[in-house]
C-alpha cells in the first residue's frame, strides 16, 4: 500500500511533539529554525537527533558549522517559534529574543526550558531530510511552569510537575 503525503501528514498531526528552536553559529555564519522532529537517541554518549529538510534556507549553514544548540521552548514562546518557522530574515529572528553562548559557541536561548549544546557527530539522509545525530556537550535548564507542544497543527501549553516549596 502506498501512502500519499496528505495521509501521512494528517496522521503525523496526531503525534504531539515538543517545539524547539535549533541554532548554529560558526564559520558559515549564524542561523536558526523551528523543529518538532527532535528525539532522544542514547544517553551513552548523550545523543539526540534533529531532522532538517535539505531545502530549508538554513541547511548549508548547519552542514558547514557542524555544531548546534537545541532550545526546547516553554509556553509563551509561540511567537518566537513562528518567527523561526517562517520565511523571516535571519537577523529579525534573532532580534526577537535574548541569547547566551554555549560551549560550542552556538546561540543559547535565555529562558528556554532546556538547551542542549551539541556537535553534529553523524548525518544520515533519508528522502527530503537529513537526520543530524548530535552529541551533547553541555546542558542548561530553566524550569518553567508550562512546556509547549505542537499537536493537531497548533500549540498547546503543558503543565510541568514543578517541586512544591
Ligand atoms: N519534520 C518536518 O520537516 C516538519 C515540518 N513542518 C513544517 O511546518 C509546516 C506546517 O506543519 P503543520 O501545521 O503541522 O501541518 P502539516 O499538515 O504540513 O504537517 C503535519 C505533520 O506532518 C509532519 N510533517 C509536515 N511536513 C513534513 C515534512 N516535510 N517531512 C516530514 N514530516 C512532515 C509533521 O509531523 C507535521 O506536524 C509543514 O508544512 C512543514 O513545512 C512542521 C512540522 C515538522
Ligand atoms: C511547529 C513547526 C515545526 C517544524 N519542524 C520542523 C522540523 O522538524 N524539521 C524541519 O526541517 N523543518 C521544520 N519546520 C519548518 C522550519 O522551521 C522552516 O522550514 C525553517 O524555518 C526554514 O525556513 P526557511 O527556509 O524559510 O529559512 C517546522 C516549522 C514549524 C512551525
Amino acid at each position: 500500500m502506498s501512502i500519499d503525503n496528505t495521509t501521512f501528514r494528517d496522521a503525523m498531526a496526531c503525534v504531539g511533539a515538543a517545539v524547539n528552536i535549533i541554532t548554529t553559529d560558526g564559520p558559515a555564519g549564524r542561523a536558526g529554525f523551528t523543529a518538532s522532529a527532535v528525539c532522544s537517541v542514547t544517553d551513552s554518549p548523550p545523543t539526540l537527533l534533529v531532522c532538517l529538510n535539505r531545502s530549508a534556507s538554513v541547511w548549508p549553514v548547519f552542514s558547514n558549522n557542524q555544531a548546534l544548540c537545541v532550545n526546547t521552548l516553554a509556553a509563551g514562546q509561540e511567537a518566537l517559534s513562528n518567527l523561526f518557522g517562517g520565511k523571516t530574515p535571519m537577523d529579525e529572528r534573532f532580534a526577537a529574543a535574548r541569547w547566551q553562548q554555549g560551549e560550542t559557541g552556538c546561540p543559547r536561548l535565555a529562558g528556554a526550558l532546556a538547551s542542549f549544546d551539541c556537535y553534529i557527530s553523524q548525518v544520515v539522509s533519508v528522502g527530503t531530510h537529513d537526520i543530524l545525530f548530535c552529541q551533547i556537550v553541555d546542558i542548561a535548564r530553566h524550569p518553567t511552569p508550562e512546556g509547549l507542544v505542537w499537536f493537531d497543527r497548533r500549540y498547546h501549553a503543558l503543565p510541568a510537575n514543578l517541586p512544591t516549596v
